[in-house]
């Protein structure tokens, strides 16, 4: 069956306020974790998104509850779980199935996943996981199916080999089970890291070195229930920035979690896009520079992706947009995916100067007049980066594929549309 498409008028201004969600790769985690304790754990915040939805019928499916009982408040009660019963077309779908590999693992000594899905954006690893979770006691096999198993976990000294997101969480996880003291070198600690081993403290973990990539967690000591918050979305924060600088509109940016913005901020700033922090909140002006700020001497600046707390992969796609609206020239390098800038092409199509140089690294030069186009949404971040393109365009535009963007982004047409937005949502065929 087709998915839904996005008919989107360009060329209007947006005013006002708008609040991110809760962060959806703090809430996928979070999820996961609460099927370490038998007793019920209730999240505020959580994003309504298609990914978290893929992962409660798993959740559902390995024997625990999870209801919503507020628009955006859900209770997890995993009295009992099994670790064997995971359908692996739902595996596929999320690369987050991979994160019930810690929990299950711990409470049932073993789990079957089948490989996990996720953006098509280049090859994802699953390496680390598996040398964390090797390191914990486990044993693996890797096919079509992926056993881990473990008659005990037992805390370790555990060097990863990179700061892998999800397998830094995967390792926590586990390592809050475990019995005695994990140290876990090399860790990731984005905002989502941060929140999930906040979560786990509220649950009753000791876990020290939040927020660095040294994490020492003491395991082994029983989880009780709770109530956790989860922080705002600072990927979905980038998102709005880059909206509002390309249609010239004044937007509010409700609790972004400015504490977390300090690279996206800079990142965007190099684009001549400033923003400003007033109390909780990040206001992005109407009247913005715009104009590229070259490197010392006039040389051609760079903006890269880098593991947290540098400037995110997630926000690239966005920060290229936004590049096409701004005077001068700029290469933007990512450096994670293989896939992921593929998308630029339909920048190209809609009148943007952007050279691929490489599957990595492309040249964009600004400023052009997008024009409206039908266009495909290949990835969340890209589908995002195409709605946002569409909306400064001249003319109408159509996206098909926006179950991708759904997969990320809460009711986006509906809040953009609060804006002054024309996003109409239309059934395809
Ligand atoms: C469900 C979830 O949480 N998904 C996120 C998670 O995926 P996921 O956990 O699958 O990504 P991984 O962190 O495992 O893989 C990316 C690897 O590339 C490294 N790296 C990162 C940036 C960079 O500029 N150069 C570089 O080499 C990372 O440190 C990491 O080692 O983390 C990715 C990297 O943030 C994000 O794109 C995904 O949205
Ligand atoms: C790449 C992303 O998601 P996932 O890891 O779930 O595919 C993303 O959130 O941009």
């Amino acid at each position: 069956m087709s998915q839904p498409q996005f008919i989107v008028e360009g060329g209007r201004p947006l005013a006002g306020s708008i609040r991110p969600t809760g962060n959806k790769n703090a809430a996928l985690p979070i999820v996961c974790a609460a099927l370490l304790t038998d007793q019920p754990v209730t999240l505020e915040n959580v994003p309504r998104i298609r990914d978290i939805e893929s992962l409660l019928s798993l959740v559902r499916a390995a024997g625990a509850s999870a209801e919503w009982t507020a628009a955006n408040t859900l209770v997890i009660h995993a009295k009992t779980v099994r670790g064997d019963t995971l359908p692996p077309d739902l595996c596929a779908r999320i690369r987050a199935s991979i994160l019930l590999a810690g929990p299950l693992l711990a409470r049932c000594g073993e789990v079957t996943l089948a490989p996990p899905g996720g953006d098509v954006i280049g090859r994802r690893r699953l390496d680390t996981h598996v040398l964390a979770l090797e390191a914990l006691g486990a044993t693996h096999e890797f096919g079509e199916r992926i056993v881990f198993r473990a008659k005990a976990l037992t805390g370790a000294d555990i060097f990863l080999d990179e700061p892998s997101v999800t397998g830094t969480e995967n390792a926590i996880m586990a390592a809050v089970a475990a019995k005695g003291t994990t140290i876990l070198h090399n860790a990731a600690s984005e905002p989502h890291v941060q929140d999930l081993c906040e979560m786990l403290v509220a649950l009753g973990a000791q876990i020290e070195g939040i927020g660095s990539n040294v994490l020492t967690i003491h395991g082994g000591r029983p989880l009780h229930g709770g109530t956790f918050r989860i922080g705002p979305d600072h990927i979905e924060v980038g998102s709005f920035i880059g909206l509002a600088a390309v249609t010239r509109s004044r937007l509010v940016i409700e609790d972004a979690g400015v504490q977390h913005l300090r690279s996206i901020r800079m990142g965007f700033d190099r684009l001549g896009v400033t923003t400003e922090i007033s109390g909780a909140d990040l206001i992005v002006p109407a009247e913005q520079e715009m104009r590229i700020r070259s490197d010392l001497g006039g040389a051609v600046p760079k903006l890269e992706d880098q593991p947290w707390p540098a400037f995110p992969a997630d926000v690239m796609s966005i920060a290229i947009v936004t590049a096409t609206q701004c005077e001068g020239i700029i290469l933007i390098h990512e450096k994670m995916f293989e896939s992921r800038m593929f998308f630029v092409d339909k920048l190209v199509g809609m009148g943007a100067r952007i050279v691929l140089c490489d599957p990595h690294r492309a040249l964009v030069s600004g400023p052009t007049q997008l024009r409206g186009a039908q266009v495909e949404s290949p990835d969340i971040r890209a589908g995002m980066a195409m709605l946002i393109a569409a909306l400064c365009a001249q003319g109408t535009s159509v996206i098909n594929n926006i179950g991708q963007i759904e997969r990320g982004y809460e009711r986006i047409d509906e809040r953009l549309n609060a804006l002054g937005a024309r996003i109409q949502r239309v059934a395809n065929g």
